[in-house]
């Protein structure tokens, strides 16, 4: 039963799960309402888990990963998707959630999928090199540019984008802003990783990319407001209740043993 006292702010979307309205504020308690982070709480959120819950990138990037695949497999089902075979680009940016684009690739590959990646600005550390590695040997292949909208719409089924999570700053700069306007081009669904490439973390970006799926990982960030795709899911099962508690998350249950949690 809710225990919510409003005046219609909130709107309900599944048990214990409030999104707030965007036109004014909600008189509702916050009690039940998922918190939406803003950027420098996204960035003291993640900083805690590795200094104080001794959490190591690798562990965290893994977990993302495989949440990021498996929202995938449930909104483009392997044997749903229109084009055989079932090819899905994946485009990694330089940073962190370039990592979870890596670590999503080798899983749907484990799930079916015929994932091709592109990778343009190679980050030198050990682990996204052994992250490059490891699709390698699992016959991902990687693309050397990006391909035109056209030849997108023509080959792959979908594409994940893995360009920029939570520290996107200022201005794109090249190459990610020609890979994204052909991104604002394609027919084919995008699903974000975290946040869309491109937009302002907390703001959102109305001439931006609109992907047709989102995976906040954590908790969502501010943007996730503007999403109006068809699936946004919760992703990154790994806060331990008390970190969760501090910042007052308020995350929902994830059902049973899944790493994903559909909010809408
Ligand atoms: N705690 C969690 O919840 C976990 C979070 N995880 C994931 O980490 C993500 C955050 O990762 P992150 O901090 O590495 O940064 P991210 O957003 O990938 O981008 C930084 C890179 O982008 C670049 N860049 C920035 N602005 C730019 C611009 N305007 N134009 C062009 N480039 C620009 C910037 O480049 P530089 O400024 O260094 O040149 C830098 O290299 C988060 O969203 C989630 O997906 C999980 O892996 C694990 C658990
Ligand atoms: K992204």
């Amino acid at each position: 039963g809710s225990v919510l006292t409003h005046t219609g702010a909130c709107t309900r979307i599944s048990n214990n799960i409030y999104r707030k309205d965007l036109t004014h504020r909600p008189a509702c308690t916050m009690a039940n309402t998922i918190k939406y982070l803003g950027q420098e709480e996204a960035q003291h959120i993640d900083e805690e888990l590795f200094n104080e819950y001794s959490f190591s990138v690798d562990q965290l990037m893994e977990l993302a990963g495989l949440s990021c695949a498996t929202a995938v497999s449930k909104g483009y089902p392997v044997q749903s998707l229109p084009k055989t075979p079932p090819r899905v680009l994946v485009i990694c940016g330089p940073g962190n959630n370039g990592g979870d684009g890596l670590v999503c690739a080798r899983h749907l590959k484990l799930f079916g999928y015929e994932p091709s990646v592109l990778y343009p600005k190679r980050s030198n550390k050990p682990l996204f090199q052994n992250l490059t590695t490891q699709c390698e040997k699992m016959d991902i292949s990687f693309l050397t540019e990006m391909p035109e909208a056209d030849v997108i719409d023509e080959a792959y089924n979908l594409v994940i984008d893995a360009i920029f999570g939570f520290s996107f700053k200022g201005a794109v700069r090249e190459p990610f802003g020609e890979i994204l306007s052909q991104l604002k081009k394609i027919t084919v669904p995008i699903a974000s990783v975290d946040i869309p490439s491109g937009w302002d973390v907390e703001n959102g970006s109305p001439h931006g990319i609109q992907p047709d799926m989102l995976i906040s990982l954590t908790a969502p960030k501010k943007a996730a407001h503007h999403f109006k795709g068809r699936y946004h899911f919760l992703g990154g099962r790994f806060v331990p209740p008390a970190l969760e508690k501090k910042y007052e998350l308020n995350l929902p249950q994830y059902p049973g043993t899944d790493c994903v949690h559909q909010l809408n």
